[in-house]
This record gives structure tokens, C-alpha cells and sequence, in this order.
């Protein structure tokens, strides 16, 4: 990467422009980020996205999917917040919520101080400018007939600055600042690769001197090595100019590299958030040890984490009663007077929650293989032969015979009654887990209970 601007040729003339062009006003070249808890740039309260289900010719509503249900959150100047979880959690819809691309449901936003929740017309424009966006695709980010230049002037233009020669030096200047040249300006988005266009787009985010950039994926569209040159380059820039940065990523491997914080979402809420290294270290909810699980490189004393009970992710149209987790949690909470060992509940828990996907394997499926006995089933499941207790020895009995008729439904309400669990009746509270919040019913003081997986991990 090319030296920053210094020195830079930008003289303000207008109000405009001095807010567009004022590069160095907030650089902090030597020194690294500062976390600013008590004063942060961005709050975000209670943040709710839902979109509407409508039905028929007049489009009535007949329920909601809840993208982002309630999140709080708040990124320090100068640092970077990563936000991960699966595809479909919400972390898009919140990023495009928080920047008002998408009116919230809900919640409140603060910015530098000042709430951007009911904003309009300059003084959303102007938050706008300050708060830049870095989408996962550079080629969904430019117009193919616009040269570079011309996009990456575009939020100046949008921003007041009318001089095209002063423009045209800082759009020159910046696409230098991203590892570019000065005369790429002339050319069009086709003529770069796919790590280029990204930078182009940081480049067309750091425009407008912004105070936080929100970086979508920013590299998961990229190959392996031209990711790790676009995450050093925005590195670079944040230290360089102190921009706080959201970094939206499905991969805890690189949150670890770029961010100070982190907050796990899953089915449209924070499950657990704080300080990246104490997250992943001693990872608290069960849904976040699931998402390590899937990244052997993170685990540094090869403690090994348990898999979902199923893959089948819920519609958040329809997220599960309680806590959302509950329907894949590894850690599920077993009801108190059930006489069983944890294998045997993660088992037949696994087996429940599978049935209620209504996706059978299809070793078990009767529309695929015909006939099926309750002997596969049981071998299909891993489901013990012989139980202690009798009496849920036979209705455990009676459900594999249902799945063998495939009477999935019989089945499934056999299981959810003689296998209840706090974790599906009662929404958990926020509890805190070495001084950091987490939202699982395995950290309630009037629960008392005893995490199971890494019991003995030294977590
Ligand atoms: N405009 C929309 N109308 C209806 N549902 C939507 C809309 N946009 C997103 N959703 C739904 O909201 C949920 C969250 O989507 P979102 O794209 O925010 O998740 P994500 O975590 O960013 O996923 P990905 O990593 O795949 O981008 C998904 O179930 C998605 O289908």
C-alpha cells in the first residue's frame, strides 16, 4: 500500500466540502486504535428488522420474518466489531438498518452522540457520509459504464463538491491510498480483478473521510491470498485515519484477525458478545462453540467442540419458542428428573429435534427406501436399545415405531412430551460469563446448570 495523505493536496472551500475532503483530520498514523468505551461512536439499541409475509390478492399480513429481533451493541472510535454467524442470522439486514438503507422496525441508533434513528434529508445525508458502506461483491458495486473515477468521485459529487479538478486529485489521491495508481481513475471496473474492484470500493467508502466503515463480507468473494491483501489494507486504514469498522463475516477465522470485539448472531439476535481473544478463548454460548467447531485453525489447545444436534437452520419467520438455539444446542438443558446420562440426552435430543425438522435421513425415509423397521430407525439415530427408565424406555419405543410408519407428526409430539426442556418454554435472560454478556440458560444463577461439553476444558 501506497503512503497516506499526509500532506494531502485537499483545501477545503465549502462546509461541503471541508466535511467530504478533511483527510487527515482524524488520523492517527503511529498510534493503535483507540476503544473508547465510555464515549462510543455507534450504539445500537434494541434494533429490530422485520419484513412482512403477506398472503393474497390485498397482501395481508400473516406474519413476520424477524431478520434482526432486538440487538445492542456499541463499536468504540477506532475499533473494529466483528459480526458473525451463519448465513441468514441478520448480520446484513443490521448493517443496512444501522446505516438507514432499510427503515428499522425498532430500536435506536446513536451516532457520535446524536440519534440517527429519525434522520432525513441533510442530516441523513450527512450521516451517510460518515458512516460508508463496503459491500461482499465489487461487481454488484459499480456501474460497468462509469470509469473508476467517475464512481469513486460519486459520493463527492452527492456531497456537494462541484470543482471536478479538485475531484479529480482527491479521487487520485485515494485510489493511491488503497495500492492503486492515479490514472486508474481512467478506466473501467472491468479492466481489474476481483481484489482491485475491492479495493476501488474502499477507496469510494474512504472518499468522504468517513468515521466508520461498514465492510459486508468484504473479502469472502475473493480468493485466498488477494483476501489476505484486502483485510491488511483495511487494517492499514483504520489504524492510518482511526475508523471504526463493523466487519460482517460468517468466518471467526478472520474476525480473530481483524477485530477487537466480536458479537455472535444467530436467528436475528446477539447470543453472546466481547473482547475477540476472551470469546475465543472461553467461548460461552454453545451456539459459538458450534461456530468454532467448524474452524479447527481457531481452536489453540485442540479442545474439541460438539456439533449441532441438526443442520437444519429455523425460518425466521417461525424461530423456536425460548431460546432460539435450542433446536440444534449441543448443551440443551435435560429436565431435571430425567434419568439419563448426557450421551443418552444429547441422543435422543438430536433425534427429537430431527424429527421436528420433518427431514428424515433417507435411510428412514418411508417416500425413499418403502418399508422401514424401528430397528433401522434406532441404528439411523444412534438411539440406545435399552434405556433405564421404563417408562421412557416405551414411549421412546412408541415414537421410533411412528417414524417407521412415518407418522413423522405422532412421533414428534411423543418426543416433545417426554422430553421437555427449560431451553424451549423460557427465553433466557442476558447473564454475564467472565464480565461479558451471553444469553443461555446454562449461565442463570437459578438454573445452576452444569455446562456439559466442556466441563473439564478448562472454560
Ligand atoms: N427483503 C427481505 N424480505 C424478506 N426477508 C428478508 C429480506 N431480506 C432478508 N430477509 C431474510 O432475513 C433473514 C436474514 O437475512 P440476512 O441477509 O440479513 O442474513 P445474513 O446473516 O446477512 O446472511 P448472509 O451471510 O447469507 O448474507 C433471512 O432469513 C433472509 O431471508
Amino acid at each position: 500500500m501506497t503512503e497516506t495523505n499526509a500532506g494531502s493536496p485537499h483545501a477545503a472551500t465549502s462546509e461541503a466540502e471541508s466535511d467530504a475532503v478533511d483527510h487527515s483530520s482524524s488520523a492517527n498514523i503511529e498510534g493503535s486504535p483507540v476503544v473508547a468505551d465510555s464515549d462510543p461512536l455507534l450504539e445500537v439499541r434494541g434494533l429490530e428488522k422485520h419484513y412482512p409475509i403477506t398472503r393474497g390478492f390485498l397482501r395481508r399480513e400473516v406474519g413476520r420474518v424477524r431478520a434482526v429481533d432486538g440487538i445492542d451493541f456499541d463499536i468504540g472510535r477506532g475499533e473494529a466489531l466483528g459480526l458473525v454467524g451463519e448465513s441468514g442470522s441478520g448480520k446484513t439486514t443490521a448493517a443496512h438498518s444501522i446505516l438507514r438503507l432499510e427503515e428499522p422496525t425498532a430500536g435506536e441508533i446513536v451516532f457520535d452522540g446524536e440519534s440517527v434513528t429519525d434522520l432525513s434529508g441533510p442530516n441523513l445525508r450527512s450521516f451517510r457520509r460518515r458512516a460508508q458502506l463496503v459491500v461482499q461483491d465489487p461487481n454488484e458495486a459499480f456501474n460497468p459504464r462509469l470509469t473508476v473515477g467517475s464512481a469513486v468521485a460519486e459520493p463527492l459529487s452527492l456531497h456537494g463538491m462541484s470543482d471536478e479538478s479538485r475531484r479529480r486529485a482527491i479521487v487520485e489521491d485515494v485510489l493511491e491510498r488503497v495500492g492503486l495508481s492515479g490514472d486508474d481513475a481512467d478506466r473501467y471496473p472491468h479492466e481489474f480483478s476481483g481484489g482491485e474492484k475491492q479495493r476501488i470500493s474502499i477507496a469510494r467508502a474512504l472518499v468522504c473521510n468517513p468515521d466508520l466503515i461498514v465492510a459486508d463480507e468484504p473479502t469472502s468473494a475473493l480468493d485466498a491470498r488477494v483476501q489476505s491483501d484486502v483485510l491488511a489494507l483495511l487494517a492499514d486504514i483504520r489504524r492510518e485515519h482511526d475508523i471504526s469498522i463493523l466487519f460482517i463475516s460468517h468466518d471467526l477465522d478472520v474476525v480473530r484477525l481483524f477485530c477487537d470485539r466480536v458479537a455472535v448472531m444467530y436467528l436475528g439476535e446477539i447470543v453472546e458478545q466481547g473482547p475477540i481473544e476472551d470469546v475465543l478463548e472461553s467461548p460461552a454460548h454453545p451456539y459459538t462453540r458450534v461456530l468454532m467447531n467448524s474452524v479447527p485453525s481457531l481452536d489453540p489447545s485442540d479442545r474439541t467442540f460438539e456439533s449441532p444436534l441438526t443442520d437444519t437452520i429455523p425460518d425466521p419467520g417461525d424461530p423456536p419458542s425460548g431460546c432460539r438455539f435450542h433446536t440444534r444446542c449441543p448443551e440443551l438443558i435435560p429436565p431435571a428428573d430425567l434419568a439419563v446420562s448426557d450421551e443418552e440426552w444429547q441422543t435422543l435430543a438430536a433425534f427429537r429435534f430431527t424429527i421436528e425438522t420433518g427431514e428424515l435421513p433417507s435411510a428412514v425415509d418411508p417416500t425413499t427406501v418403502g418399508d422401514v423397521d424401528a430397528a433401522t430407525v434406532r441404528e439411523e439415530f444412534d438411539l440406545p436399545t435399552e434405556l433405564a427408565d421404563q417408562e421412557l424406555n416405551r414411549r421412546i419405543g412408541s415414537a421410533v415405531e411412528a417414524v417407521a410408519s412415518g407418522d413423522v407428526e405422532t412421533a414428534g409430539q411423543e418426543l416433545a412430551s417426554v422430553l421437555p426442556t427449560v431451553c424451549e418454554q423460557v427465553v433466557p435472560t442476558q447473564s454475564t460469563h467472565r464480565g461479558r454478556p451471553v444469553n443461555c440458560h446454562r449461565y442463570d444463577p437459578d438454573r445452576e446448570a452444569e455446562p456439559v461439553a466442556w466441563r473439564g476444558a478448562g472454560l
